[in-house]
């Protein structure tokens, strides 16, 4: 009993230590960070948003955790907002499911328009996490975009992979989908996680993360053992754009196909892709538009 008591005080103080306070100019989703108990939690639900969308699955994706019985957070954790401390937080969790939007900027790689990419590798990439559980959800818009649908989850996946994590969730591209091309498909012709649309189906997104929770819980991926289903998937090496502060026509050195220019200007971020940029206000992500090289 003493024991169990030192144990919950220990974890407690532990839990006030690694409290980060938000910065000032965010969005109350920001500072979404509750826990349900005192304990240290098996599994934390990440994401990156722009708009929202990326958000709501990640909320259907705790309750339907929460559901089937598993530890986690009451709700999702904001990657903006853990910026700096992704070690101390992903430290927190024994699995990570990982979620993060699409934005069409014409490049390979940091194509979520949101934190993710300002981590993936630097802060993220220095990171071991050998033997993490991980799976990975991603949003896009099949209709709009059918020659790239969700793309930046594929990233995400394979920046995790290469950093020695189990990869589990692996799902068909079945007839409910009706984009052309998409990077998240890997070799072995599947998604590399779960993969929704709210801008065209989100009727659907329900059953699809009842159907992935579930199917994660068979991979004994909250349970930390099981075998990774895409364990074997390959690992890409992606080269990272050059970050300029001026002007927009500056170049970076990616050997890829459509390089994208990252501008940073008046506290936004813009991904130039030579046509037209993306701007994303960078202190409160879920601002965004589109201009007119
Ligand atoms: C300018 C712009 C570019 C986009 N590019 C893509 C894309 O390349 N692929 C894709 O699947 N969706 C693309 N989308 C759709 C978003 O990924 C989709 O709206 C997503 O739900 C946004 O998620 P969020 O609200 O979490 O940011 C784009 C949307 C906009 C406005």
């Amino acid at each position: 009993m003493k024991v169990q008591y030192i144990a919950v005080v220990a974890v407690a103080i532990a839990q006030v230590q690694s409290f980060t306070p938000m910065p000032a100019g965010r969005t109350p989703a920001f500072r979404r960070q509750s826990w349900s108990t005192t304990q240290i939690e098996a599994t934390g639900v990440f994401f990156g948003t722009s708009t929202g969308n990326t958000e709501e699955v990640a909320d259907l994706l705790v309750a339907k955790l929460q559901e089937l019985g598993h530890d986690t957070p009451t709700e999702p954790i904001c990657v903006d907002g853990v910026v700096g401390e992704l070690k101390a937080e992903f430290d927190k969790y024994d699995s990570l499911i990982v979620g993060t939007p699409t934005w069409n900027t014409g490049a390979d790689i940091e194509r979520s328009g949101t934190a993710w990419d300002e981590v993936y590798y630097g802060e993220l990439g220095d990171l071991d996490l050998s033997g993490k559980n991980v799976a990975v959800f991603g949003l896009g818009d099949q209709l709009s975009y059918g020659d790239n649908y969700a793309d930046a989850t594929g990233e995400l996946h394979d920046v995790f992979s290469k950093l020695g994590c189990k990869i589990f969730g692996a799902t068909e591209v079945d007839d409910s989908y009706e984009h052309e091309a998409s990077k998240a498909i890997k070799d072995d012709g599947k998604f590399c996680g779960l993969l929704c649309d709210q801008v065209n189906q989100d009727d659907l997104s329900e059953d699809r993360v009842d159907k992935w929770v579930r199917q994660l819980q068979g991979e004994g991926f909250m349970s930390g053992g099981g075998e990774s289903a895409a364990s074997a998937a390959p690992v890409v090496e992606a080269v990272p754009t050059a970050v300029v502060s001026e002007p927009v026509k500056s170049i970076t050195t990616p050997p890829a196909s459509k390089p994208a220019v990252k501008v940073v200007r008046d506290g936004w971020v813009g991904h130039d892709n030579g046509e037209s940029t993306l701007w994303v206000n960078s202190e409160n992500r879920r601002e965004s538009y589109l201009t007119k090289n």
